[in-house]
């Protein structure tokens, strides 16, 4: 068994520095330590991903260049990321999209707290994340915290300061350790993306994406400089099932025109647990009808990374669009 991690920054291997927290702890030797006298003692090797940043400043340049750490290694039978917990959600999003042909496990972890310091729930994610990654019952992309396993593409970051930082709103846990392992439930899995056989997914580039929230009294004014200049894509965050202030003098002219132009504009919700629904109420079916398409029960990390996926394979309007509803790697309950 050889399991691969792949440390990319985060709070987990920061110190405290003049300027506040930032990489620079011994990674490398605190988990030698860790894992002495294991079943995993030497069995992990460690690739540090330079720079290593705060997970806020992750882009998915980032997210690609860990797809491709990960799938120039045949050796390893598993992968354990270590990644800030800010932006981890985007990019186990990210790593499920561009992953599901792998048929290996990578678990995705970090900490609340720097490894070494009191009461850090480092040494516990760590090794969590590792048993999860060599357990031979996950074949897929997850996210191991707080004694949890979850879906890597169902994620949110649910607390700033909670040790169960993690949740995964819209569907049950994929397997808890408390403190023997109770598998649950199989990974969601999805259609992958391309015909079966066809050549991988083009790699994640930058793309230019807005996410905004609808708030009471949004002014059409203010929505219309918004999309100036016109975005690859729009990720809406409206109220409940998907509803919009749709009396708001304009302001589904304003979203009509910017699909007509070619922009798709998918609309998840405010709701920490949702299920798009924009047909279901007069305050939302203006918006459907004129072309906007509902995420469904995919969190916004999830529907934000799959925009960005689906623009890096090319796809621009309609056909885009039309892909949103589409389950490529168990992101949306089909
Ligand atoms: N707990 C953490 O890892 C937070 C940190 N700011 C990061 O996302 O890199």
């Amino acid at each position: 068994m050889r399991i691969s991690v792949l440390y990319t920054g985060g709070t987990i291997g920061m110190v405290e520095t003049p300027q506040g927290l930032a990489p620079g702890a011994d990674l490398q030797g605190w988990l030698t330590d860790l894992l002495a006298g294991t079943d995993l003692a030497g069995q992990v090797a460690v690739t540090t991903m330079e720079p290593l940043v705060d997970s806020s400043n992750v882009t998915p340049l980032l997210w690609q260049r860990i797809v491709d750490q990960i799938r120039r290694d045949d050796e390893s039978d598993g992968f354990v990321v270590l990644h800030g917990t800010d932006t981890m959600a985007y990019t186990s999003a990210a790593l499920s999209y561009a992953l599901t042909d792998l048929d290996r496990p990578v678990v995705v972890t970090g900490s609340q707290l720097p490894l070494g310091t009191p009461n850090s729930d480092a040494d516990a994610n760590v090794m969590g994340a590792l048993e999860a990654a060599s357990s031979g019952r996950l074949h897929s992309v997850a996210v191991f915290f707080d004694h949890e396993l979850l879906d890597g593409a169902r994620v949110t970051k649910a607390s700033s300061y909670d040790l169960r930082a993690f949740t995964s709103p819209n569907v049950p846990l994929l397997a808890r350790q408390s403190p023997t392992w109770q598998w649950l439930r199989t990974p969601q899995s999805g259609q992958g993306w391309g015909e079966p056989g066809s050549s991988r997914p083009a790699p994640y580039r930058r793309c230019d994406v807005p996410v905004f929230s609808m708030v009471p009294g949004m002014g059409t004014d203010r929505l219309t400089s918004m999309l100036r200049p016109l975005p690859q894509a729009v990720l809406l965050r409206a109220f409940g099932v998907g509803n919009v202030p749709t009396e708001e003098p304009g302001l589904i002219t304003v979203l009509e025109r910017t699909i007509a132009a070619g922009v798709p504009v998918v609309v998840a919700s405010q709701c920490y647990q949702a299920d798009v629904d924009p047909n279901r109420y007069a305050a939302g079916r203006e918006l459907a009808e004129v072309g906007a398409v509902g995420a469904r029960d995919m969190t916004v990390e999830a529907a934000y990374a799959k925009i960005c996926f689906l623009i890096s394979q090319g796809l621009r309007g309609g056909e885009l669009a039309r892909w949103i509803g589409v389950n490529i790697a168990g992101e949306l309950t089909s």
